[in-house]
């Protein structure tokens, strides 16, 4: 009579375990209404000091009926005011430790089964369905891990990984809360993240003590549960508010070897006990883990060194001055850095052209990225779109080795393009196309590369009368001019020649090692009065020369003389030149031409161009005028 409904059962049972175990006891607990035409079936698990109801068809309240903790009480069948309720065995096995069973309770069954019968189809139902979601669970397990580790991989943010990790590993070990500890060996201490409750959601304990000390003093995983709890540091529940019950710990160990920490579980739910399998598991994920965490704190390392050392450049850049052009240049500067605007910068040469640049760059959101300069004069016209865009392998003549020029190197940083106005019309050419389309294409490549660079271009020269010439192509001086800085010469700048004098003194009397000293009155006098032709540069020179010429606490206008000989020019500045016309002339001519030698560092080509004469044309002059030159 029993045997056909106990069958339907089985099967309906059967059918459920493929289904999932999510569900599972709501479909236990359904099967078993059919079987037995119960009027309702519930399922409790004692969670003392309450109950937790775990299906009921149709709905059972979480407070059971009086069967219920009377068959707990009795670990047997019973039957009390028209339920019959009988202890289930836990599923999961040895491994999982002891648990109490779940009740599972029938409502008036006009179908009598015999409950034992019943019992154990049910056990066996729940125990295949625990397996099966057990097994896809390490294998979800292994699956998530694996695409974890590849997205750890990418993270740079050690405080942010750890967090993250320890997420995924209350999800993937189905626990309360996880920590990662890392081991501070010098300290003597174990920094865990995340620690909820605790101040900064970071905890720090002794490496000597407690559950976590033991591990990465022993190497070994340590699991406890709540019969051997005294393992537990309490204070730390203490302090957090939080009662560890189980607890599962493993060392975090790095490729190498090197014990990084460890990684502690804690509080498993449902069943209330880490599995041998959960240890396992947990192994696993620290392996990876480790990796992970050792490479986040080596880019934590650089970064921190990259952004000490940028912090360092930055704070050297300064913007010296206290009048009005200058205020306001600094004002635009702040306004412009990060707006990623064209910037032209217009100057004398030894105006601080560089330093807007310099200013432009560390204020602006690609402080971290290159700063790159190229001179434009100062590279042979031939070698200057090399330079800028790079070249393949076999280009030209020297080219034996592909290179990356000026702007890849600088992608996504800054580029100062200094004396822009004398570029030659190619360079200029594709300049514009590279400010345009983004790209560049190395010389004797076709690769178009995308580049991100933000373009500062300065010039001495006055680039709109350039344009008017022909010299410069329109297109590109629009390009390159959406902001536009002008830089007062030195001697426009008033008390600032002072101020910047004084700057200098200090700097070069501190790396020299000796005591700054003061300028007199008379020195003062000079200096602001003084035509400075060579601007900033000339009076830091001259300041430089003064910290290490002379030993005298005061700086007096003799000490400075040295000025009156360089050349001059410009209303107002003494002439250093003496003779007649056509001698000073020529004298002052043999002088330009070297200062402009000088500072295209030896190009004479570069010379030339800045002197307005073709490079031909200068080599006569020169030897006109008696000078040396390389040419034969
Ligand atoms: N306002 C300033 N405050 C402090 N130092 C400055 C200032 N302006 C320029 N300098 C210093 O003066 C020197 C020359 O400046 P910089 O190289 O920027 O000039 P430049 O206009 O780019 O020169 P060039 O045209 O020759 O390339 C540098 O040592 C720079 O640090």
């Amino acid at each position: 009579m029993t045997t056909q409904p106990l069958a339907k059962l089985a099967v309906d049972l059967i059918a459920a375990v493929g289904e999932g175990a999510q569900p599972f006891d709501a479909r236990v607990a359904a099967a078993v209404r059919d079987a037995c035409e119960a009027s309702a079936v519930g399922l409790w698990r004692p969670a003392a000091p309450q109950w937790r109801n775990l299906a009921g068809v149709p709905t059972t309240p979480s407070e059971p009926p009086e069967a219920v903790p009377e068959a707990l009480d009795a670990e047997r069948t019973v039957e009390v005011a028209g339920w019959i309720a009988t202890p289930l065995a836990a599923p999961g096995g040895p491994s999982e430790g002891y648990r109490q069973p779940d009740i599972l309770a029938i409502r008036q069954p006009r179908q009598r089964l015999p409950m034992a019968d019943l019992a154990a189809l049910v056990e066996a139902a729940r125990t295949a369905a625990w397996a099966t979601h057990h097994e896809a669970g390490r294998i979800e397990r292994l699956a998530e891990l694996v695409s974890l580790s590849l997205e750890w991989g990418e993270s740079s943010d050690t405080a942010a990984l750890l967090e993250r990790m320890a997420e995924a590993a209350t999800r993937l070990f189905d626990c309360d809360r996880a920590t990662v500890f890392l081991w501070n060996r010098s300290a003597g201490q174990l920094v865990g993240r995340p620690a909820l409750g605790m101040p900064g959601n970071q905890l720090t304990v002794p490496d000597s003590a407690g559950v976590v000390g033991r591990v990465v003093q022993t190497g070994k995983a340590l699991r406890t549960s709540m019969r051997d709890a005294e393992m537990v540091d309490r204070a730390t529940d203490k302090s957090s508010g939080y009662r560890t019950d189980s607890l599962l710990c493993v060392p975090l160990d790095a490729p190498g070897g090197e014990r990084l920490g460890a990684f502690e579980l804690i509080n498993k739910n449902r069943t209330g006990e880490f599995t041998d399998d959960d240890e396992r598991g947990l192994i696993e994920f620290a392996r990876l883990a480790a990796v992970a965490v050792a490479n986040a704190q080596q880019v934590e390392d650089l970064v921190w060194q990259r952004d000490s050392l940028v912090e360092q450049a930055a704070s050297d850049v300064r913007m010296l001055g206290e009048a009005p052009a200058i205020a306001a240049l600094r004002k635009t500067i702040q306004r412009v850095a990060d707006a990623d605007l064209a910037v032209l910068v217009l100057g004398e040469n030894g105006t601080g052209k560089e330093v807007v640049a310099q200013s432009l760059h560390f204020q602006s959101r690609r402080r971290n990225a290159p700063l790159l300069a190229v001179n434009c004069a100062a590279i042979a016209e031939s070698l200057l779109e090399s330079e800028l865009f790079g070249h393949e392998k076999g280009a030209f003549t020297d080219a034996r080795e592909s290179r990356a020029g000026k702007f890849e190197l600088a992608d996504g940083g800054t580029l100062l393009l200094d004396e822009i106005g004398d570029m030659s019309p190619g360079g200029q050419a594709k300049l514009l196309r590279v400010l345009e389309d983004k790209t560049v294409v190395r010389v004797g490549g076709a690769e178009e590369r995308k580049v991100d660079v933000r373009v500062v271009a300065a010039t001495n020269r006055d680039l709109a009368e350039r344009v008017r010439e022909g010299k410069f192509r329109e297109d590109l001086f629009y390009r390159l001019c959406v902001v536009t800085i002008e830089l007062p010469p030195l001697r426009d700048r008033g008390d600032d020649v002072i101020l910047l004098a004084e700057h200098f003194l200090k700097q070069y009397s501190q790396k020299r090692g000796r005591k700054t000293p003061k300028l007199s009155a008379t020195a003062k006098r000079k200096l602001t009065t003084h035509n400075w032709p060579g601007n900033i540069r000339e009076l830091r020179n001259l300041m430089e020369r003064v910290a290490y010429l002379t030993d005298e606490p005061m700086i007096e206008a003799d000490d400075l003389a040295i000025i009156d000989r360089g050349p001059t020019r410009g209303a107002g500045g003494e002439l250093a030149i003496e003779g007649e016309l056509t001698e000073a002339t020529g004298e002052f001519q043999r002088r330009l031409i070297n200062r402009e030698i000088e500072r295209a560092r030896g190009n004479v080509a570069a010379a030339a161009r800045s002197l307005g004469l073709h490079r031909s044309n200068l080599y006569r002059k020169m030897k006109q005028l008696g000078m040396d030159t390389d040419e034969g």
